[in-house]
């Protein structure tokens, strides 16, 4: 084989580079055949000459082996693995030829060096020869590479990274190449038969993805079909019969799945004689087949191919997705979990039909199924709960109480808790359908009166489980989110600064959500939830034990391909979070105690007794969220611990390290803290509290080190356990009031941190104190200068040689340091956050003065209510502003206390 790469690639005049060839595994012409033009350049490919010969030879190849084309076709071998497996079912025939073959077999079946185009003439054809779609190259190709006539067309094409030939697919290829089909229209536009006449060329193969990611770090197709239970082939040559078996068998429990649902043409669209561009092929795949021109004119078919957990037609009935959607979810919230599913998709494409429709949404279907169960009498202690929001423009309204402003929060364990929410007990469908439409009323009333509409905001119905005896407790969360259309930011084409500043919301809200299905994706340790409300709000929906169904839903026709387009890939985002290079998907959570697998009934259906646990433990916390003003004390910001962080992945960002989550960084977050403080509450706080402690051993802890035990190095003989036992404990519960809050922090900075500030002086700590010598704060830069009566001086530190110091010269602990080091970590973010916040503030308010005036300009109202309404602005802008500088102030404050507690000062 290699000669004869070597004979064509000399024919070619391209015999110079075959060393590079065979250094980059490139030793068969199967292989040269699907070379893309980018991959020319890692070969050392590099003159224009060279690289037109490379690319006729490839197509040449290509011509003459058809059976090697990229994904149209599946090679012999692929194909003949695809008919015995097990696993697929070909509609196929099994012709002889096509059967698996002896590697020996093939060796002695090679093409002869004469079916190789001369091309040293290079006057080879420009434009691909057409071939049909099974294969059977419509000119000039060798007998031997004609398929069988019993290769019947292919009941489904895949993009290149499904290519059935990965094996003989270059090893620096194989990871991911991905490529596009293109079929040419033909002149005439009579695309009734383009199918059939279709030119295969490798498009522009990119080795990155739509996303600009590297595909080689993305787990290859072949990989996540195994993952799935199914056969690596299965997209290329299956028929349906054999999809559907192994889509039934695939795993209706995974932690993230994700489906898209195909509306039919509609009646605009058919009037219009639009066609349908988005076959489904099986019931996993999905093809597109989006009309392009080249920069001569020409008119053509680019086909891209998609592969999802389910693809549903465009005659698929609600009650078929709920099936394989939400209605796992029902199950699974029975078990004690959380489970959310949302719809994604551009407007008018089906979000609200498939989710929220009154009469037929997913809702209705998983409410039917909630009581069913809630009649079993193992779950007769529950009862079912309801509530109803919407996220508009980072705001959470409720829809079921005159869209009362709502506040997220999250506590230690990760939950996220809408803190204000009216929920109702339901006690059947009827009531839910009832209760859903009078939120939908508002849902639309109240956008009417805000100038927005309704797919302008994410909806979030959610159903809990709660303990008939209990309604502080939950035991099941399922969540319905009809996600705001995900076009609008580019369609807008308004002028309205309102409907700019909505498309904007939501364009950084989607993306936010991407951000952090692809973070997860990448198992990076950051996760950007912070982002945005929606990612937020969801943030519970992907981490710890919790379910996610995403339905991508898409419109058939033309005239939006492009916008089918971008939701089919962003959706392809998402798919690539399953399987098990997901660590938090479900192999983990199945995993029982002793670490062996359960049964997916028994993981679906078993009681997470500690997740269950945990959250009923985080509902006491919170109490009963009917009551806000129990928790909810004037801030008017939401609550959340930092965004997600996962063990390294080798990013490097200061402020992605080790991020304190409960410990330090609460101190910042707790907007009642810093809103409701004047400027100068810092230092009256802190006189306030060292008076309130001066006689509660708080101050003798500060007078007096010794009673700083805590991190101290452990062998100080002076170290008294009682003392450490008067520490304060401090949960950082959010349920906290703002005064045990702050002595919390007090005794944080004081004491927890205190050891920090704790240079340690000599074994009599009682009598010491310590001052800083220089300004600047480094381990040596302490030392002891002076000390009380009594006391001999020690030995200054600096002055010791080092074989003189011991573990008692050390003056701070590591961990106490690596401690500050977070807390700075914490208060740089937030400082950061606030004058990201200033910065949106100022920009927000210049747009819409900019606004107001071009409309004045343009002869719009009067000039003195534009004045009014910029006056009014005005004011909003400045209070804001003033709530974020207090924030920042705060920030800033603390970390100043804390300096001061590390360095010992006595001021206060
Ligand atoms: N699968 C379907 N079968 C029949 N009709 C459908 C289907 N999907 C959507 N429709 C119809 O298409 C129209 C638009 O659907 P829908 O309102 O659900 O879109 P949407 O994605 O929620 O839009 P928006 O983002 O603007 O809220 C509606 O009239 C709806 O009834």
């Amino acid at each position: 084989m290699a000669t004869l790469l070597l004979d064509t690639l000399r024919k070619a005049e391209l015999e110079q580079y075959y060393n590079s060839f065979s250094t980059h595994g490139i030793t068969q012409l199967e292989s040269l055949a699907q070379l893309s033009m980018q991959d020319y350049n890692s070969l050392g490919i590099t003159s224009i000459q060279d690289r037109k010969k490379l690319f006729q030879l490839v197509q040449s190849l290509r011509q003459e082996l058809p059976t090697l084309e990229n994904g149209l076709v599946s090679s012999p071998s692929t194909i003949s693995s695809a008919i015995t497996s097990p696993s697929t079912g070909s509609l196929l025939k099994s012709p002889q030829s096509y059967r698996r073959r002896p590697p020996e077999a093939q060796k002695t079946q090679p093409l002869s060096v004469s079916a190789i185009p001369d091309l040293s003439n290079q006057g080879m054809p420009r434009r691909p020869v057409n071939v049909n779609v099974s294969g059977v190259a419509a000119a000039g190709a060798s007998p031997q590479t004609i398929a069988s006539p019993n290769l019947s067309t292919p009941q489904t094409r895949s993009r290149s990274r499904t290519l059935p030939d990965q094996a003989a697919r270059p090893e620096f290829l194989k990871a991911g190449k991905q490529s596009s089909i293109i079929l040419p229209e033909d002149d005439d536009e009579d695309t009734s038969d383009e199918e059939n006449k279709c030119e295969i060329r490798r498009g522009s193969g990119s080795l990155l993805d739509p996303y600009g990611v590297p595909i080689q770090k993305r787990p290859g197709y072949s990989q996540r079909s195994n993952t799935l239970g199914s056969s690596p082939f299965s997209t290329s040559v299956t028929s349906v019969a054999s999809v559907a078996n192994v889509s039934a068998q695939s795993d209706l429990n995974q932690k993230i799945r994700v489906c898209v649902r195909k509306r039919p043409l509609n009646k605009k669209e058919l009037e219009k004689g639009e066609k349908d561009i988005a076959p489904t092929v099986g019931v996993r795949s999905i093809n597109v087949n989006e009309p392009k021109m080249k920069v001569d004119l020409t008119k053509y078919i680019e086909q891209h191919s998609f592969t999802f957990d389910d693809v549903f037609d465009s005659d698929s009935s609600n009650e078929q997705i709920y099936q394989r959607t939400a209605q796992p979810l029902v199950k699974y919230i029975f078990g004690g979990g959380k489970a959310t599913c949302f719809a994604y998709g551009q407007t008018g494409s089906g979000k609200t039909y498939t989710m929220l429709d009154p009469q037929h949404g997913l809702y209705v279907l998983a409410a039917r199924d909630v009581f069913h169960l809630l009649r079993q009498p193992q779950n007769e202690h529950l009862t079912a709960w309801i509530g109803f929001y919407e996220i508009y423009q980072g705001q959470l309204y409720d829809l079921l109480n005159n869209r009362k402003k709502l506040f997220a929060r999250e506590d230690g364990k990760q939950n996220v808790v809408i803190v204000g929410l009216k929920e109702y007990v339901i006690k059947n469908v009827e009531d839910l359908m009832q209760v859903f439409e009078y939120g939908s009323q508002a849902r639309s009333t109240g956008s009417t009166g805000a100038n927005s509409d309704s797919s302008r905001s994410h909806a979030v119905l959610q159903i809990l489980l709660r303990p008939v005896k209990s309604r502080k407790k939950i035991c099941g969360k399922l969540s319905f989110i009809d996600l705001a259309g995900s076009e609008r930011g580019a369609d807008r084409g308004d002028a309205d600064i309102k409907t700019r500043m909505e498309g904007a919301e939501i364009n950084k809200s989607l993306l936010a959500l991407k951000e952090c299905i692809r973070a997860l994706d990448q198992d990076k340790r950051h996760t950007p939830f912070r982002q945005s409300k929606l990612t937020q709000v969801l943030k519970d929906s992907f981490v710890g034990n919790s379910r996610t169904c995403m339905i991508a839903t898409i419109s058939p026709n033309q005239g939006n391909s492009e916008h089918t387009l971008n939701t089919l890939r962003y959706a392809d985002r998402v798919k690539e979070l399953k399987g098990e290079r997901d660590r938090r998907a479900v192999g983990n959570d199945l995993e029982n105690g002793n670490g062996s697998r359960v049964s997916g009934e028994e993981a679906d259906f078993g009681n997470d007794e500690s997740y269950q646990e945990e959250y009923n433990d985080v509902d006491d916390d919170y109490g009963d969220s009917d009551d806000p003003e129990l928790y909810n004390k004037g801030d008017d910001d939401d609550l959340f611990l930092d965004d997600e962080y996962f063990p390294s992945d080798g990013d490097v960002n200061i402020l992605d390290e080790d991020f304190p989550h409960e410990n330090n960084h609460r101190v910042f977050n707790e907007p009642q803290q810093a809103h409701s403080r004047p400027a100068n509450a810092n230092s009256s706080r802190r006189q306030n509290m060292y008076n309130d402690r001066s006689g509660s051993g708080l101050l003798q802890s500060r007078t007096n080190p010794a009673t700083d035990q805590g991190r101290r190095i452990s062998n100080n003989q002076n170290h008294s356990p009682h003392n450490r036992t008067d520490e304060p404990s401090f949960d950082g519960g959010m349920s906290s009031s703002p005064e045990i809050y702050d002595s919390i922090e007090f005794s944080r900075t004081r004491q927890t941190s205190g050891p920090l500030a704790r240079p340690k002086i000599s074994r009599d700590a009682s009598a010491h104190s310590i001052n800083r010598s220089q300004s600047s704060v480094s381990l040596n830069d302490f030392a002891v200068t002076s000390l009380p009566n009594k006391q001999p001086p020690p030995v200054p530190l600096a002055t010791k040689q080092p074989e003189q110091l011991t573990s008692e010269d050390v003056l701070f602990e590591q961990q106490a340091i690596e401690d500050f080091i977070k807390y700075h970590r914490a208060q740089i973010r937030e400082v950061t956050e606030c004058s990201k916040k200033e910065t949106k503030l100022l920009a927000n308010f210049s747009l819409s003065m900019s606004s107001r005036k071009d409309t004045q300009e343009n002869g719009g109202k009067g000039s003195s209510v534009y004045d009014l309404q910029t006056s009014s602005d005005f004011i909003d802008y400045l209070d804001h502003l003033a709530e974020v500088l207090e924030r920042k102030m705060a920030a800033i404050g603390a970390m100043r206390d804390r300096i001061r507690s590390v360095l010992g000062e006595e001021d206060f």
